[in-house]
């Protein structure tokens, strides 16, 4: 394939392969074999994109996000991120889970100043005070600095781990289920804050989700996984809508229907098996 030759699954609105999954397999040794769980995943993904992905549970859809995070090499083939391959974790690369993984001895404040800290040493303390200030605020918990996580709510925490991944102002987020935990409102609150930081700062999002509503909001393209074993990317949708998204004019809009029942087809008629 040469370099200018689009890559399988790139959008047609993305001018670069920012992000490149190719030929992503990953197995995993079993008492019964090899289990196969992703096999041979091809995805370009654009710089500024916003990626959800969908799938049956234990398709392998966090294993993907894995090979991207660095938490997890692929046993064949490669992910590159500005043609540079991905062998660990890094600070441009931040990850945001369902659990939130705050320490709850730690206000949010201290929550995030730790992350920011730990990257970044040689700052300096007013200067990482300032950030950590500035994102905790961006997030809205401005006023709740100081308390620690248990006095917290669930959308509250996850705002301390969107911050805490945020100040490090990675290229990319990447969100395993962030709002599965919360309340529909709650989520709906957080998917527009997020929509908005993003639209800020120009990040690439790749996102887990198990909630199509959720992907057409904050999507720039829907992938849909196969079933697994050995699954891969069945379909990707492109979501049309432009930005910034208005949920109540998307909902009168046809369009948004159609997708909708295109993905749920995909989950439930077979495709995804
Ligand atoms: N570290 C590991 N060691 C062995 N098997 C693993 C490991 N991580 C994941 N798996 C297996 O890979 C498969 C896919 O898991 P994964 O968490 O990626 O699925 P998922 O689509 O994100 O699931 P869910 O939607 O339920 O979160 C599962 O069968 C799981 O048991």
């Amino acid at each position: 394939m040469t370099a200018t030759a689009p890559l399988p699954g790139r959008s047609k609105n993305t001018k670069q392969d920012f992000i490149s999954f190719q030929k992503v397999t990953k197995t995993y040794p079993t008492r019964t074999g090899l289990n196969v769980v992703i096999k041979d995943i091809d995805l370009a993904v654009g710089q500024g994109e916003f990626i959800c992905i969908i799938g049956h549970s234990g398709c392998g859809k966090s294993t993907l996000l894995n090979t991207l995070s660095g938490f997890a090499m692929p046993t064949e083939g490669q992910v590159t991120m500005n043609g540079k391959l991905i062998t660990k974790p890094g600070p441009e690369r931040m990850v945001v889970f369902q659990n939130y993984s705050l320490m709850p001895w730690m206000t949010a404040y201290e929550n995030v100043y730790f992350g920011l800290d730990s990257v970044h040493p040689n700052k300096s303390k007013s200067e990482k005070d300032r950030i950590v200030r500035d994102t905790l605020t961006m997030v809205g918990l401005g006023e709740a600095m100081e308390k620690t996580p248990p006095q917290l709510s669930g959308g509250m925490r996850q705002r301390v781990a969107i911050a805490r991944a945020f100040c490090l102002r990675p290229e990319v987020l990447i969100l395993d289920e962030p709002f599965g935990a919360l309340d529909a409102i709650t989520k709906e609150e957080m998917q527009e804050e997020v929509s908005e930081i993003v639209r800020e700062f120009g990040c690439t999002v790749l996102m887990v989700t198990h909630d199509i509503d959720e992907c057409l909001f904050l999507a720039d393209r829907l992938v849909m996984m196969t079933e697994g074993p050995s699954a891969g990317i069945g379909e990707i949708l492109e979501i049309p809508f432009e930005r910034p998204r208005d949920r109540e004019q998307m909902l009168e809009d046809p369009r948004y229907y159609d997708l909708r029942n295109r993905a749920l087809e995909f989950l439930y008629s077979g495709n995804a098996h």
